[in-house]
């Protein structure tokens, strides 16, 4: 345990050791979002992320010692909190990470990363991601006086990415920077940013804003975590904004289309659609054809099995959730190519909530359709549940949220039954939440 303790502190070290920070390569500081973080530590390789996170959980590498790996975590128990007053609190630069991902310069790293359009695979993004987000909140929450950290945290909700560039080249190096940004009683904030070298410049290239909860040491119940305290304007501001998105998550859920009929305008919309597709021919609600470029919402289906192998598991014996994500992104890409007819390119992904945990062997279910277009905008939802070989009985674990842009415009979505009705107000209302249309960068598109 003592070895395990040293292992955390000199981790936390390694993680802060002065260097050249990200912000160096920008000649306008207005595209910084690195608050007072210039002091901060030397970018880390990308393969080191996992590595740090299995020492601070202190997970066994062998599937077949898992259990003993979890018997060991359970005498953590005492290290956890009472209160989160008892807890010290944590500046925004505590938790700040840079990641170095060098695709630029380790050639050998571009293989996993590769799309066959030598771009790189967002899914892999996602991955990545995921990892740095708990990592970070290790760094938030670490104490020194134990010998791992006694919380699991996992991924509770990818609250928005949101693209500034529609294709990334596999030969530039990445970086990614992020830190807490907002924490509650149990739950916390991370705002991450990912940068793409361009010319001798890093440039923005994606932001993202994910929520991690703290559980105790055996993932059962939710466990404190350490007050944050803003130390600048900004800081505060990003504070604020953290308690604006509860808000606003608090809301959106409220008025859900599950708990809520939809608004008078979105009623007009879908009775419009209606109309639009009843046969001028016949006098009956039944009778109905698409109008001209246009495909039924049904039609537009895909679906997949996955097997949850151990090797997928996340640092808790879960299912990885970046895996999860990276396994509904391909197939919502695929919907989306198979829609459009032409490479699409994701611009958005928003509220991907972890409703449940998905179990090492589990099957997974995904069925992804599109839900809403609009010009070159195709909007997927891509569905996933688990069921256990033993009980069969399916549960919903995540919904997931992508935003595709297309190289050409898309047909119109229908929808024929009250339910795609309500899909398709859904994805209209996610699409609508997108800050990207008007954000994208033209100076940075490429050529597919
Ligand atoms: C060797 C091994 C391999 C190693 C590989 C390394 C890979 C690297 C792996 C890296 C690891 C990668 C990581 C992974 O792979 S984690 C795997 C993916 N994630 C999951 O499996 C999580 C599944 N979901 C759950 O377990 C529950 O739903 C959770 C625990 C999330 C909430 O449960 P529950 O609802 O019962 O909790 P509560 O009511 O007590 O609330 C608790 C707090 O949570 C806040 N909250 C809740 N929901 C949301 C939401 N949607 N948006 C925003 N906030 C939300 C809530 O406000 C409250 O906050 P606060 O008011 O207290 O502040």
């Amino acid at each position: 345990m003592r070895r395990l303790a040293l292992r955390l502190c000199t981790l936390n070290k390694e993680l802060l050791i002065p260097g050249r920070g990200l912000t160096q390569g920008f000649q306008n500081p207005e595209k910084q979002r690195v608050f007072h973080m210039h002091e901060a530590c030397s970018p880390i390789h990308v393969n080191h992320v996992r590595d740090k996170l299995r020492e601070i959980v202190g997970v066994s590498t062998n599937w077949r010692d898992h259990m003993k790996a979890m018997e060991e975590r359970k005498l953590l128990q005492s290290f956890l909190a009472k209160s989160q007053e008892g807890l010290p609190p944590r500046r925004m630069k505590d938790s700040y990470i840079e990641v170095l991902l060098p695709l630029g310069s380790q050639p050998e790293l571009r293989e996993k990363y590769l799309t066959v359009q030598n771009t790189i695979r967002f899914g892999r993004i996602l991955e990545d991601l995921d990892s740095l987000g708990v990592l970070i909140c290790y760094m938030h929450t670490r104490v020194h006086a134990a010998k791992m950290s006694p919380l699991s945290i996992v991924t509770a909700l990818v609250d928005k990415i949101d693209m500034c560039k529609t294709s990334l080249s596999p030969e530039q190096d990445i970086k990614f920077s992020g830190h807490v940004s907002w924490v509650g009683k149990t739950s916390m904030e991370v705002k991450m940013q990912m940068f793409q070298l361009h010319g001798n410049e890093f440039c923005p290239v994606l932001d993202a804003t994910f929520v991690m909860v703290a559980r105790d040491s055996e993932n059962k119940g939710p466990a404190f975590v350490n007050p944050l305290i803003p130390e600048s304007p900004e800081e505060e501001e990003l504070f604020r904004q953290g308690e604006l998105n509860k808000g606003r998550r608090v809301t959106f859920s409220a008025t859900s289309l599950l708990k809520m009929a939809p608004s008078a305008e979105e009623r007009t919309t879908i009775h419009e659609m209606f109309l639009n597709t009843l046969d001028p021919k016949t006098v009956s609600f039944r009778s109905r054809v698409l109008p001209p470029n246009a495909v039924w919402m049904e039609n537009s289906k895909l679906k997949s099995l996955e097997v949850c192998h151990p090797q997928e598991r996340n640092i808790f014996n879960r299912i990885f959730g970046g895996f999860l994500m990276r396994k509904a992104y391909e197939l919502g890409w695929a919907t989306a190519c198979n829609f459009g007819g032409s490479r699409p390119f994701v611009v958005a992904v928003d509220d991907i909530m972890f409703q449940k945990p998905v179990e090492v062997g589990s099957l997974l279910f995904l069925s992804s359709q599109v839900c809403f277009t609009k010009d070159n905008y195709i909007q997927v939802r891509v569905h996933s549940e688990v069921a256990s070989l033993e009980s069969k009985e399916h549960m919903t674990t995540n919904v997931f949220h992508f935003t595709f842009m297309s190289e050409k415009e898309v047909p119109l979505v229908f929808p024929r039954t009250y339910g795609e009705s309500m899909l398709y107000l859904d994805g209209k209302r996610h699409f609508n939440s997108m800050s990207v249309p008007v954000k994208l960068r033209k100076d940075f598109s490429e050529a597919p």
